[in-house]
């Protein structure tokens, strides 16, 4: 059961008077009833210069439901705040279409809901677009999100479908860990292997495995076959497939509440499986420092200044730092740092920060080199990367180009032109085209080396037109 406090208001009131409704009044349902009674609650809060008029949910007062990136419908965002309590982690279900993805995180919001860790963010509402409904496939990834007992998730619902590969090169789905979704009936089809490749790809490092719809399945033996299947695939792409979790389940007999030993309790084992074996990224805080120079200038009497803001990591007065790109790879001090104008003992993730450099000439700094941690990123002028093409419809090229196309490459503040040529041992390299909208793996031959690494992410303009996005797959030393 759940306690709502309904509040209507007259025309007119603004969401400055939330607090003073005409009338509010307090209603129990059925915890699912949030659902049903959606006409009852059929609007959504609106922005705070609309007017407010009719009936709106102002609290949930009990559970206490954690906030959803995923506005419920009438939610007044007022009553609860982002907790930033428990280390918070991106995570999704991936796998190939049909396998039962957006039935898992339908379930897996139902069973934390149960145990006051989330929101029943039911199927239909996930899969909300009426094409996705029409055709019962997700074609947009929606985001939901949910706490354990010792993490805050944010869980990305992916397509099967290949659109998703995009999202994730052009990192709207930057997922520290996954769900791969295999169905027990089928076993690994083509996108599990593609999504298994992508998400390395991507520096995804672990992941847990769901196999589903286990219901449909009488030959235990099978899912002996499934597991092993599973296990060298995972291999295969560099996962550790021998001790990867592998939970075996029907999220649809979870998501309808029947037969909690192969529904419920395999949900909370995945769960269990998802706290203890994906691992938390490093916050930005504790990773090796980095700063994009974006200026350079010169004080006199006290010497040169590069600024830019942190991007990861802490810079304290006095450490040794190193200066990488675009020609220059010396160490030097950092004699000072300085923000607004202040003189301060350190600089960290996120700080728009001054870094006075000992010894360091004006015309050795320039715009597009990183001041880093010494040793903690290499110069490199060849990579491979997976790039995606952007359409024409999304501002992209209007048409194919081939191999020795040569556009301008953006890395944090770098600007340089690359050369793109297929990996060696394309066929049929020379004739290959590669037309908008395509997901493609290319090396990149950089005109001037820039810092960068596996995982570095970019994007390709030509004319003032942002034609692609990639991320650095492997370095070519
Ligand atoms: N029998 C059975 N069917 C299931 C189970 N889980 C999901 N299904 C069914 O499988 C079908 C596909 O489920 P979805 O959750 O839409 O699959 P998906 O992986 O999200 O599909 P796409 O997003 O389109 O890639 C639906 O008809 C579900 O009801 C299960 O555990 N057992
Ligand atoms: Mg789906």
């Amino acid at each position: 059961m759940l306690r709502i406090q309904l509040a209507s208001f007259k025309a007119g009131a603004r969401r400055a008077n939330l607090s003073k409704p005409a009338s509010s009044r307090t209603f129990t349902v059925a915890r699912h009833g949030v659902l049903p009674t959606r006409s009852l609650l059929a609007t959504t809060l609106p922005s705070r210069a609309t007017p407010l008029r009719g009936l709106y949910a102002l609290k949930y007062l009990s559970p206490p439901l954690v906030p959803s990136a995923v506005p419920v419908r009438g939610y007044a965002e007022a009553s609860t705040k982002f907790s930033r309590a428990k280390p918070h982690m991106n995570i999704g279900t991936i796998g190939h279409v049909d396998h039962g993805k957006t039935t898992l995180t339908a379930a897996i919001t139902k069973v934390l809901s149960n145990l006051g860790g989330a929101k029943f963010t039911n199927y239909a509402e996930i899969d909300k677009a009426p094409e996705e409904k029409a055709r019962g496939i997700t074609i947009n990834s929606a985001h939901v999100e949910y706490e354990t007992d010792s993490r805050h998730y944010g869980h990305i619902d992916c397509p099967g479908h290949a659109d998703y590969i995009k999202n994730m090169i052009t990192g709207a789905a930057q997922m520290d860990g996954a769900i791969i979704v295999v169905s027990a009936t089928d076993g690994q089809m083509p996108q599990t292997r593609e999504h298994l490749l992508l998400a390395r790809q991507v520096g995804i490092k672990r992941l847990v495995v769901f196999v589903n719809k286990v219901d449909q399945i009488s030959d235990p033996e099978m899912l002996e076959l499934v597991d092993m299947e599973m296990r060298e695939l995972l291999s295969t792409y560099n996962f550790d497939g021998d001790n990867t979790p592998i939970v075996m389940g029907s999220a649809l007999a979870a998501l309808e509440g029947r037969n909690p030993e192969t529904g419920e309790q395999k949900i909370v084992e995945l769960i269990k499986a998802c706290d203890d074996w994906l691992e938390l990224p490093a916050r930005d805080l504790e990773k090796p420092f980095l700063m994009p120079v974006e200026d350079v200038f010169s004080i006199s009497g006290r010497g040169t200044v590069a600024t830019g803001r942190v991007e990861r990591g802490i810079a304290t007065k006095g450490a040794e730092v190193e200066v990488v790109g675009l020609g220059a790879h010396f160490k030097t001090t950092l004699t000072g740092i300085e923000m607004f104008h202040k003189e301060l003992d350190r600089g960290e993730a996120g700080d728009n920060m001054g870094a006075l450099l000992r010894g360091v000439k004006r015309e050795q700094m320039k715009r597009g080199q990183v001041i880093i941690a010494p040793g903690s990123m290499k110069p490199i002028t060849k990579f491979q990367a997976q790039i995606y093409v952007l359409t024409k419809d999304e501002g992209g090229r209007f048409n194919p180009f081939m191999a020795h196309y040569r556009p301008q490459l953006f890395l944090r503040t770098a600007d340089v032109t690359v050369g793109l040529t297929w990996p060696e041992g394309t066929t049929d390299a020379e004739e290959k085209m590669v037309m908008p909208g395509d997901n493609v793996e290319m090396v990149c031959d950089l005109v001037h080396d820039v810092a960068a690494e596996v995982g570095s992410r970019f994007t390709l303009r030509e004319g003032g037109k942002t034609i692609g996005t990639g991320i650095v797959t492997k370095v070519f030393e």
